[in-house]
């Protein structure tokens, strides 16, 4: 659904609300404009004599209870319109977040996570602003210069009332033809801001490289050029919505001026009373922040609605891998896998990444896929979850073409742990048990202990409670392998996928590991890629990727027999244990 027709339906379901927090600011501000009246009849009073102290103490409890009055209504307006703008805030960021959920891994190759999250952050904002603050003051600047020309109409000069109101007249028209420039200027700091975020994402990831490399200075120039790019687009916005918002408050200058002119000749000339005339200008007065805050208000409207055209792009973007027209629901997994791919290639590669990979695994078997850095391996297992897609009728769960299979389903199945072991920043238990709300401590604990990771996470400060990320405790690259492992192992999933997972933990770690992967993965089928090949070697089949294709393959003893690739890479790395052993 499109932003546009989410805020729609928002408006539409929440109608009766609006109305009420409309309604609210309306009667505020009919309320409002009996202060100038009030206080005109007062000063006709006054004029003639007529007051005794204790009309005096009348009026000034009636200004006091038509202040409170209005106060309350106003107040009831603003906090309904704020919190119905802040509901609509949150559903289109729920909306966002789930959009961006199901759209592929290749969307987000081409996407900048700075400029996504711009998205998230400022133009939702821009559009709740405009949803709760700006509707109110338009609503409260409109009615209140209704309420005060049918005060004035009635109760002081027609004549006086047009007259003076013309300058305000070209209020509109200026919008009109200034209103576009401001909405350039709006989306070229947004684009800026966005690149911005980039660039600081790009230094703070890389800085360990920037400082080995003493690459600082550049970095500091690169982020200078931006931050003036951003200083230079940012000052033409202030300069045009400046001129905007200028312009109000002088043409309500120059009404004044006629208010005073033509009012006090009126008066002068006894057409008015001295009450009406002390009345009208305090509708004047009053009217001049109403109508600065319209020019402030089309400003905001316009901004949101560049924000709305933004988010409308991205939530309209199709996810490119979906459910088949009629997926099949998998119920009990076997884990059988039968690979026949003659060919896969991304949509953006040259030639293909993996060609002529055939095996066929039965449930509970171990493949292992070693080969060179970008030989293909992570490719071949991101094909099963279908991270990529496959070409339809090349592999098969349990004997269905995975694309035929619902997308939630085959996913489920798999419990994959990716190169990095990536963690979010929550508690070290909710990280193991990410993906099963259910888990209980014990079974957090003994996944943990498979995965070798329950000793380092009993040592951090508030043990499996500890929070990991910006302001928690930071974890080695072996420790956050194996507390990603650890999720792995919770995962009641029939098949396995290590990607390069045990890279970062020692030799040792790792065959304990190994271990206790033979007795999870009993019944488990399970893939694992590795550039240290004790990783593999308990494997029923171990595939030997180069260029995208399998050179060798067969058990460990059968390759080391074969004394090709594998077998000379396992001796050279057997060597080099030794050496530092
Ligand atoms: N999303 C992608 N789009 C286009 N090409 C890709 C994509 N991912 C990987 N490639 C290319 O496909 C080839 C195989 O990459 P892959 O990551 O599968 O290799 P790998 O064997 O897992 O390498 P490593 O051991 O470094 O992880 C490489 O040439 C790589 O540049």
């Amino acid at each position: 659904m499109s932003a546009k027709t989410l805020m729609r339906q928002f408006l539409s379901e929440n109608k009766w609300a609006y109305a009420i927090s409309i309604l609210a600011i309306i009667i505020s501000n009919f309320i409002n404009v009996q202060f100038p009246h009030i206080l005109g009849r007062f000063t006709n009073a006054l004029e003639a004599h007529r007051l005794n102290l204790r009309d005096v103490l009348v009026y000034a409890i009636l200004l006091f209870v038509v202040g409170v009055v209005y106060v309350q209504f106003y107040a009831i307006g603003q906090y309904r319109n704020g919190k119905l703008g802040r509901e609509f805030e949150y559903l289109l960021r729920r909306r966002l977040f789930a959009h961006w959920e199901v759209l592929s891994t290749e969307y987000f190759r081409h996407k900048s996570i700075g400029d996504l999250l711009n998205h998230a952050m400022n133009d939702i904002r821009q559009v709740r602003e405009a949803l709760s603050g700006g509707l109110n003051i338009l609503t409260n600047a409109v009615f209140l210069l209704l309420a005060t020309l049918i005060m004035t109409f009635t109760t002081v000069s027609m004549k006086l009332t047009v007259v003076s109101m013309i300058p305000l007249l070209f209020i509109p028209l200026f919008i009109v033809w200034f209103g576009p420039q401001i909405r350039t200027s709006s989306r070229k700091v947004q684009e800026a801001l966005s690149d911005m975020s980039d660039l600081t994402e790009e230094s703070l990831s890389s800085i360990r490289l920037i400082k080995a490399t003493a690459n600082e200075d550049v970095e500091t120039e690169r982020f200078r050029a931006k931050v003036d790019h951003i200083v230079h687009q940012q000052l033409t916005l202030f300069r045009r919505s400046a001129t905007f918002q200028a312009f109000i408050p002088t043409m309500s200058s120059i009404s004044f001026a006629i208010a005073l002119l033509y009012g006090g000749y009126l008066t002068l000339s006894h057409q008015i009373q001295l009450g009406a005339f002390v009345a009208f200008t305090l509708y004047i007065g009053q009217l001049v922040q109403p109508l600065q805050q319209i020019g402030f208000v089309i400003n905001n409207f316009q901004r949101a609605s560049a924000s709305l055209t933004r988010l409308q792009v991205l939530l309209d973007e199709r996810p490119s891998i979906t459910d088949s027209a009629h997926p099949i629901e998998l119920g009990y997994v076997r884990g059988e896998i039968e690979v026949n791919l003659p060919s896969f290639q991304y949509a953006d590669g040259q030639v293909p990444a993996l060609r002529n990979i055939r095996f066929h695994l039965m449930p509970g078997q171990t493949l292992g896929i070693v080969g060179r850095t970008g030989s293909g391996k992570t490719t071949l297992v991101n094909l099963l979850p279908r991270i990529f897609d496959p070409p339809a009728g090349t592999i098969f769960l349990d004997g269905h073409d995975i694309r035929d299979i619902r997308l939630e389903a085959l996913r489920q199945s798999i419990a994959y742990v990716p190169q990095d072991g990536f963690l979010f920043s929550t508690s070290v238990g909710e990280n193991i048990s990410f993906g099963d709300a259910n888990a209980s401590r014990e079974q957090i604990e003994e996944a943990a202990r498979a995965a070798q990771v329950y000793d380092d996470i009993a040592s951090f400060p508030d043990g499996f409670d500890t929070v990991i990320g910006e302001r928690g405790v930071t974890l080695s690259g072996g420790q956050r392998q194996r507390t990603a492992i650890a999720r792995a192992f919770l995962k009641s999933s029939p098949i396995l996928i290590l990607d390069d997972s045990l890279s970062a933990v020692d030799m040792k770690t790792e065959k304990r590991i190994i271990e206790e992967l033979e007795k999870v993965r009993q019944h488990k089928t399970t893939l694992i890629i590795a550039h240290r090949l004790s990783a593999v070697r308990h494997a029923d089949l171990i595939l030997v990727l180069e260029n995208g294709e399998i050179v060798e393959r067969g058990t460990h003893d059968e390759l080391i027999r074969l004394d090709g690739v594998y077998a000379k890479t396992y001796h050279m790395q057997q060597q080099g244990e030794a050496l530092r052993a």
